[in-house]
């Protein structure tokens, strides 16, 4: 059986996240890449331009045209923009009976800028968070959610148990907004078992998508079939690969290479940031 995953997210016009990045993922592990488009933005390795959300019908039509046809074993959230596109994504994500979500809950960049209105922000904390699987936070969205400053390894581990109680089944909440030896340290917790995922800090400024490649490997990995916990830890090895093969493309932070494997040489002379072994 061919596993197939679903993004529903935004367009990056870049190509280092959103729908373009998730999808490439997908391909990397060799998952039939579905998606359910919910914004279109003029984006560049320097910043957003632009935003125009699709009409909430149009996500929806997307989201059933896939899992009412080819059926959907595991999906991801990413950009949902607003409070109309989060309440029919859940929505329909309840009515397909699609389990296997996960959410990465974009709402601020690495930077710290707030990309979604004080009512979104609420919807995704009514709507979304009880239907997530896996709930992907990164440093400010965590503070967000649960209103505790991030510093240390142990406000992560309690933002993770505070998050927990708002409904979602895991949470990771991810550390490349971390500094100095807790950069690239992620905490998971799944209700019981607390755990620190650690692979290597890479030396890049090359990171544009890491969320969106996290997300969309952990529901790749879903998909093959891995527990939450398994997903979460080889889509962890995955980034950490992309990384260090990051392109260094644009004028700002340029994307994660997520096709690696296929560069056989001279990887430098391409662009990447540096050799991979
Ligand atoms: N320099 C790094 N070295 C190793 N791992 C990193 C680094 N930067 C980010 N990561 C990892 O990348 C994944 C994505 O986390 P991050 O906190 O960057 O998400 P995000 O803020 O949603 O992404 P983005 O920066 O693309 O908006 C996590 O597993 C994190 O630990
Ligand atoms: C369309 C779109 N979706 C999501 C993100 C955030 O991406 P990330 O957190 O992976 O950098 C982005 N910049 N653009």
């Amino acid at each position: 059986m061919i596993p197939i995953a679903l993004t529903i997210a935004g367009s990056d016009s870049g190509g280092g996240a959103g729908i373009q990045a998730d999808l490439r993922t997908f391909a990397f592990h060799r998952v039939h890449g579905t998606s359910a488009l919910t914004c279109v933005t003029a984006q560049n390795t320097v910043g957003v331009n632009r935003v125009d959300a699709l009409p909430a019908a149009a996500v929806v039509a997307q989201i059933d045209a896939v899992a009412s046809d080819i059926g959907v074993q595991a999906a991801k959230t990413g950009m949902l923009l607003n409070a109309e596109i989060m309440e029919a994504v859940a929505a329909a994500v309840q009515q397909q009976d699609i389990h296997q979500l996960v959410v990465d809950p974009v709402m601020v960049s690495r930077a710290g800028v707030v990309l979604i209105d004080e009512v979104a922000i609420a919807t995704l904390k009514t709507h979304l968070l009880p239907q997530a699987l896996i709930l992907t936070p990164n440093r400010y969205e965590a503070q967000i959610l649960c209103g505790i400053k991030i510093q240390t390894l142990e406000d992560m581990q309690n933002a993770a148990q505070n998050i927990f109680d708002m409904g979602p089944k895991n949470v990771l909440v991810k550390g490349g907004g971390m500094s100095d030896t807790l950069l690239g340290i992620d905490v998971w917790f799944d209700g019981q078992q607390m755990e620190t995922l650690k692979t290597e800090t890479v030396a890049t400024t090359n990171t544009h998508g890491t969320g969106c490649t996290l997300s969309a490997a952990i529901a790749a990995n879903l998909a093959l079939g891995k527990s939450p916990l398994a997903a979460a830890k080889a889509a962890k090895t995955y980034v950490t690969q992309a990384l260090k093969y990051a392109l260094d493309i644009g004028q700002g932070q340029g994307p994660v290479g997520h096709w690696f494997p296929l560069v056989s040489k001279a990887p430098e002379a391409l662009g990447f940031s540096r050799l991979w072994s």
